[in-house]
């Protein structure tokens, strides 16, 4: 090695599955390792850095990271593929089957991203589902760290498939979805077939999609280390059980509170840093001014859901019938259908009365707001987090993966809200709004404020997560001989 290089901070390489929810979490790795003045190399697909170039400041805002930069690829999907509902799984497959390749020769032709002043890289921090990158730093003795973008709970749901399929609980329609599941460590009496994550409910024991994402989350173990966003006070019992199998085990998180709390040890601008997909409208901050503390829910489905306009009227007569103030984002693109038929004109209506609708909100700070008393969310693991960390309680209507475990952990583990899954009718969401909002208000605003601050401290001085920073750091420094 050159003297100059050895004087040369890590260089990390973080690589993310291209959807909104893995970027979030882990571009807040990114901005901790670069509080550690780490060199970062982001990587993101060319079809997401447009929209990032387009809608967001996230290049200007991530400028107080010097150490900070994109690199850009191609992620194999036509510009025109909608990357979400029912298709959000060619992501994954296109990724895996063209991304991988090209990320190779990148690696290579690039020397490993090394630049003046940039070291090769010392690590690779891949999203825990891209098993080409364990291909390549085996191949190049390269150190892989796995970052899982989900819950403890559901990697370990997903990590037991097999003992699953052995109990009969795959598939599970014959025996029933509310069968209760014994078979998954930790998660004794507490799960039914239809908490499991999403990829279970299937018919053919051999379903391809299962099979996969089983087979993806197995291959963690071939990384030097795990790390999930999560906190140890939230999911002790199922995070000793992963230690079994993991070579070393980071939790960091919440991702989001981590951030604010580094940078505000730093004295540093601790405003949020977004990299929004879809531009966000700010004019439901101006709305949200003009509320009372607590008096409204945030509705939101993060950034793959989509509803068909059956289910969009029901959700609309829930909400209305409620008569609780409302804020919902509906994406462009979130349900399906027809273009001009997108937004139903009652539905306008009433939401100029009760409510206000955008595209695409800034999320972290609607919760944050003082008027949001509630959170109507699909469980996706991000927002649970930032509903956490918010201290605001959730109605959980799940609609994939992950997201049918997180609700079932929101409602009956951490009970800081209602878990209305597999169940879209307006009378359930009207009842289930009052008892959020109204009802049960306090006993859910207890549980969640005390969450919150369990949260806060896990990622402030001498917290787990904190602490498990610190020593993730010095873990990835030990790799420069
Ligand atoms: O108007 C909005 C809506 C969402 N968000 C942000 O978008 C992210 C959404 O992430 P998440 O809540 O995790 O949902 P998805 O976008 O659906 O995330 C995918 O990725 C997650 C992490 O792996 C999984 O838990 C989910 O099941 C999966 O669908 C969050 O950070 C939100 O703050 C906004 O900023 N504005
Ligand atoms: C598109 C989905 C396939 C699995 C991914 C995932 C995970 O298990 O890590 C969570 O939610 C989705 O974003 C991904």
């Amino acid at each position: 090695m050159r003297s100059e290089e050895s004087k040369l901070p890590p260089h990390v390489l973080i690589f993310p599955l291209p959807a909104q929810g893995h970027m979030n979490s882990m571009l807040n790795l990114a901005q901790l390792l670069c509080l550690s003045d780490f060199h970062v190399t982001f990587v993101v697909s060319e079809f997401n850095h447009s929209r990032l170039l387009k809608h967001t400041g996230t290049h200007s805002a991530l400028k107080k990271y010097p150490g900070f930069r994109f690199q850009t690829i191609p992620d194999g999907l036509p510009e025109d593929h909608p990357r979400a509902g029912e298709r959000a799984m060619e992501i994954v497959w296109s990724v895996l089957k063209f991304t991988g390749p090209c990320f190779k020769k990148m690696m290579v032709e690039q020397e490993l991203f090394s630049s003046a002043g940039r070291r090769p890289v010392t690590c690779i921090i891949a999203d825990g589902i891209l098993s080409f990158a364990a291909d390549f730093a085996e191949e190049r003795g390269i150190p892989l760290i796995y970052f899982r973008t989900i819950s403890a709970c559901a990697f370990w749901a997903y990590f037991c498939t097999d003992r699953l399929v052995e109990a009969n609980h795959i598939p599970y329609i014959e025996n029933g979805m509310d069968e209760l599941v014994e078979c998954i460590p930790g998660m004794e009496g507490l799960l039914r077939c239809r908490d499991l994550p999403g990829f279970c409910r299937v018919d053919d024991p051999n379903d391809r999609n299962l099979w996969n994402i089983f087979n993806l989350t197995s291959q963690s173990v071939r990384a030097k280390a795990l790390i999930l966003n999560t906190f140890e006070d939230l999911e002790q019992p199922i995070l000793s059980n992963i230690l079994k199998h993991v070579p070393r085990l980071y939790t960091i998180g919440p991702g989001n509170a981590h951030v604010q709390s580094r940078l505000r040890e730093d004295k540093a601008d601790s405003s949020t840093t977004s990299a929004s997909l879809w531009p966000e409208d700010r004019s439901c901050i101006d709305w949200l001014n003009t509320q009372n503390p607590k008096s409204v829910i945030y509705i939101s489905f993060g950034s793959i859901t989509t509803v068909s306009r059956e289910q969009l009227l029901e959700f609309w007569h829930g909400l209305v019938n409620s008569q609780q103030r409302f804020l919902w984002v509906m994406r462009p693109d979130s349900v399906m259908g027809e273009d001009g038929d997108r937004i139903p004109v009652e539905l306008e209506r009433a939401t100029k009365e009760n409510g206000y609708m955008v595209e695409w909100a800034p999320q972290e700070e609607v919760l944050n707001h003082p008027a949001v008393g509630g959170f109507f969310t699909h469980s996706g693991w991000n927002s649970t987090l930032e509903s956490i960390v918010a201290g605001v309680p959730m109605i959980c209507w799940p609609y994939f993966a992950d997201q049918m475990i997180n609700s079932r952990f929101t409602s009956e583990v951490w009970k800081i809200g209602l878990d209305i899954k597999d169940i879209c009718d307006r009378v359930v969401i009207e009842n289930a709004v009052r008892e959020l909002m109204e009802v049960r208000k306090d006993e859910f605003l207890e549980k969640a404020n005390n969450l919150a601050r369990l949260a806060k401290l896990a990622s402030s001085e001498g917290g787990s997560s904190y602490n498990n920073l610190n020593g993730l750091v010095e873990y990835i420094e030990s790799f420069i001989i």
